[in-house]
């Protein structure tokens, strides 16, 4: 299988398009080519999941499409326009809760903190920071602080800052693995709730096979590194899901299988010969 450039779901300008891009990290006297080629666009208000093994670049994508990294080669846009920092309309959630948010600020301080940084005046920053917190269940919690909160509540947190901000594209990498199997089913339950209610696009890092089917409209395979999209996947499950119904679908174990012979694939070698830049 090559690379896929198919924008699934829309014509014209994809909201994310990553083109031919390439990054090596030069180490000291040798260079590691952590991602070789990867190429694909997500349609305004898709939201695709990535998966592929472990150490495969995800992370290195990730931060290559929030601006915070410069690949070596390719290109990231944005609603059509070049990506070369952070961007204004995206923002991120990542696993590490913990030491995303500040202990000293409360709850509300901590999602007003980047609506100050965007120079949004008081009154505004107030509507939105209700408006977060009501979306992610936390309207009591407002004068609290992190640490007075369990970790999935502090990950809705995390999550409530980034939909204040008002992200046309939302970057989650790996956001739930730091939690509990029953909390992990309610922030996923969230996202696809808040993803609908918001209409972003929504590109979700995960290691987790049922978590990407449960997700995505789409799952994007990435191969072990030096990484290429290895296999883009539609995932056609009704669009209304829930634990218990979806995962329990023929289809749904269908496309787990499909997801995971895929990443086995991928960890026992190059998916792709003569793809890449050399
Ligand atoms: N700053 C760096 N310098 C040199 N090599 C790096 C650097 N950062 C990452 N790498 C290498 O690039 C490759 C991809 O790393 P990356 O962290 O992007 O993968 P990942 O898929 O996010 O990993 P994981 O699955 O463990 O979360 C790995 O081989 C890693 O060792």
């Amino acid at each position: 299988m090559t690379s896929s450039d198919t924008v699934h779901g829309a014509a014209g300008t994809p909201m994310l398009d990553v083109a031919g891009l390439r990054k090596v990290y030069q180490g000291e006297g040798r260079a590691v080519e952590a991602v070789r080629d990867l190429t694909f666009a997500l349609a305004d208000g898709e939201l695709a999941c990535l998966v592929g093994p472990s150490g495969c670049g995800k992370t290195t994508l990730l931060k290559c499409i929030a601006g915070l990294l410069r690949p070596t080669s390719g290109t990231v846009r944005l609603a059509g326009r070049g990506v070369t920092s952070p961007p204004p309309d995206m923002a991120v959630v990542f696993q590490e809760y913990g030491r995303s948010l500040f202990p000293w600020l409360t709850v509300h301080a901590n999602v007003e903190l980047p609506l100050k940084e965007k120079g949004l005046p008081k009154e505004r920053r107030a509507e939105l920071v209700t408006g977060a917190l009501e979306a992610v269940g936390l309207a009591d919690f407002a004068g609290s602080h992190p640490w007075q909160l369990s970790g999935g509540m502090q990950q809705r947190v995390a999550i409530a800052r980034a939909i204040a901000y008002e992200p046309r594209v939302l970057l989650m990498d790996e956001p739930f693995a730091a939690v509990d199997a029953q909390t992990r089913a309610d922030l996923e339950d969230l996202i696809r709730s808040l993803w609908k209610r918001f209409g972003m696009t929504v590109l979700f890092v995960t290691h987790d096979i049922d978590e990407a089917v449960y997700l995505g409209q789409r799952v994007l395979v990435l191969s072990s590194s030096p990484t290429v999209v290895q296999d883009d996947i539609t995932v056609d499950l009704p669009d209304e899901r829930d634990q218990l119904t979806t995962r329990s679908l023929p289809r749904f174990a269908e496309l787990r299988t499909r997801v995971y012979a895929e990443i086995q694939s991928a960890k026992r070698g190059p998916a792709v010969a003569g793809t890449a830049g050399e």
